[in-house]
């Protein structure tokens, strides 16, 4: 029997792979986080009956692959060797609101065949719908799933498999920490850019730093303390009213208005001092993507407090050489965002030499903020799809997640 053709990933995309039981909130989770679809509006979604692959594309290009629940992709008429052996992360949606015991049969048996063809696969649950659970039972529920499927791995003889759980509902920002988490594990410059954020904390006064794609409000990168589920939604949420008001002003030209086309091509930036005293920053970034950072009302306080002279120190900015400014020593908040500015512009440029540098910049693509509701994700290396090259990296600061080895 000839095998059917499953959705064949291109070989230079990192690829996502969703599966899961029928109707655990597959189509809801692609639909929500690369579709801006209101969580209320995937109660219409019917269910989906073969096979689905979208492709997104920033500063990677990332395909997401949608395996429907009903479908036994053991059979032969199947090549499910061919596509697990290309796909960088296997996300599995677990129904917290059911029964979950045939699921998780169903997972240890794929993961037993995705490990088989694809050591380096990452292997990530979501532990989903958790908005119809108690907070008690969420954590009961975890851990039980957890232990389950460590069991059902064992009795397979697969110690050392690595699985990341999390808790999820598309009604709230834990599915954008999850995804965010999924795909920052495809990013095979993710060091780099978290080492260049690092610094740029270090000498910004910035509490919090993010690195956004627009898009869908996932973050690619974000500094290395740890990520408190508020803070990422205010900076989340200011994306979207930058945006608005970014379209809600065109800039006037010798009293006439420019036109539209003309404004959408400027860098978007945008800062706002909140009531506690603290501000929000943005400004764009390449490829689709925003640099958000939290300056917290203490730090700046302090930098006007003190009436030193701004000092430009020359510090080692990731991999380049490039001057960063210290901000502890400015006079007052406007020279405080000047540094963060310069600093900011210091980043985007050293961002700007990785991806010309990286094999997959093509110089005649806009840099500037992605057009399309399907202009997203991050970058990938040529083999990057199914490379899993950061396994094991470094998780700290999730309250959703959890893991086992
Ligand atoms: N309460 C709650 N419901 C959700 C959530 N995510 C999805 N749903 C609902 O779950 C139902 C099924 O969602 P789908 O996205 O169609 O599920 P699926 O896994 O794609 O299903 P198949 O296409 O049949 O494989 C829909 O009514 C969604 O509104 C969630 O986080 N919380």
């Amino acid at each position: 029997m000839e095998a059917t053709l499953l959705p064949n990933p291109k070989d230079t995309n990192a690829t996502i792979l969703l599966m899961g039981l029928r109707r655990g909130g597959k189509s809801s989770i692609c639909k929500v986080v690369f579709h801006n679809m209101q969580p209320l509006d995937t109660l219409y979604l019917e269910s989906t009956s073969k096979p689905t692959t979208e492709q997104f594309s920033s500063l990677i290009d990332l395909s997401v692959m949608e395996l429907p629940g009903q479908l036994n992709y053991f059979e032969p008429n199947y090549d499910s060797e061919r596509l697990f052996s290309s796909i960088g992360a296997l996300v599995y949606v677990i129904d917290s609101q059911d029964e979950y015991l045939n699921a998780l049969t169903n997972l240890s048996m794929i993961i037993e065949f995705a490990y088989k063809v694809n050591p380096k696969i990452n292997i990530e649950v979501l532990i989903h719908k958790i908005d119809g659970l108690s907070e008690d039972y969420r954590i009961d529920a975890q851990r039980d799933i957890m232990q389950r499927t460590g069991d059902e791995l064992l009795d397979l003889g697969l110690e050392g498999v690595q699985v990341s759980f999390y808790l999820t509902s598309i009604f709230d920002h834990s599915i954008y920490e999850a995804f965010s988490r999924i795909v920052q594990k495809l990013i095979p410059e993710l060091p780099s850019l978290e080492n260049m954020l690092d610094n740029l904390v270090q000498h910004s006064s910035i509490d919090k730093v993010f690195l956004f794609d627009v898009n869908s409000k996932i973050y690619v990168a974000t500094d290395s303390s740890p990520v408190d589920i508020q803070t990422y939604e205010v900076c989340a949420e200011f994306i979207d009213i930058t945006i608005d008001l970014d379209d809600l002003y065109v800039e006037n030209e010798s009293g006439t208005r420019k036109q539209n086309s003309t404004s959408q091509q400027k860098e978007l930036k945008s800062v706002s001092h909140l009531s506690n005293g603290s501000i929000l920053y943005l400004k764009q970034m390449i490829r689709g993507l925003a640099l958000v950072a939290l300056i917290r009302n203490d730090e700046v306080r302090n930098s006007a407090n003190n009436t030193t002279n701004t000092n430009k120190i020359n510090s080692d900015f990731s991999d380049d050489n490039v001057d960063v400014l210290e901000s502890s020593r400015t006079n007052n908040q406007d020279s405080s965002l000047a540094i963060i500015d310069y600093n900011v512009n210091l980043f985007k440029q050293a961002m700007m030499r990785m991806w010309e540098n990286s094999r997959f910049i093509n110089p005649n693509e806009p840099l500037e903020r992605g057009s399309s509701a399907e202009s997203h994700l991050y970058v990938s290396d040529s083999n990057g799809a199914g490379s899993g090259l950061y396994k094991g990296i470094n998780n700290n600061g999730s309250t959703t997640q959890d893991h086992f080895n």
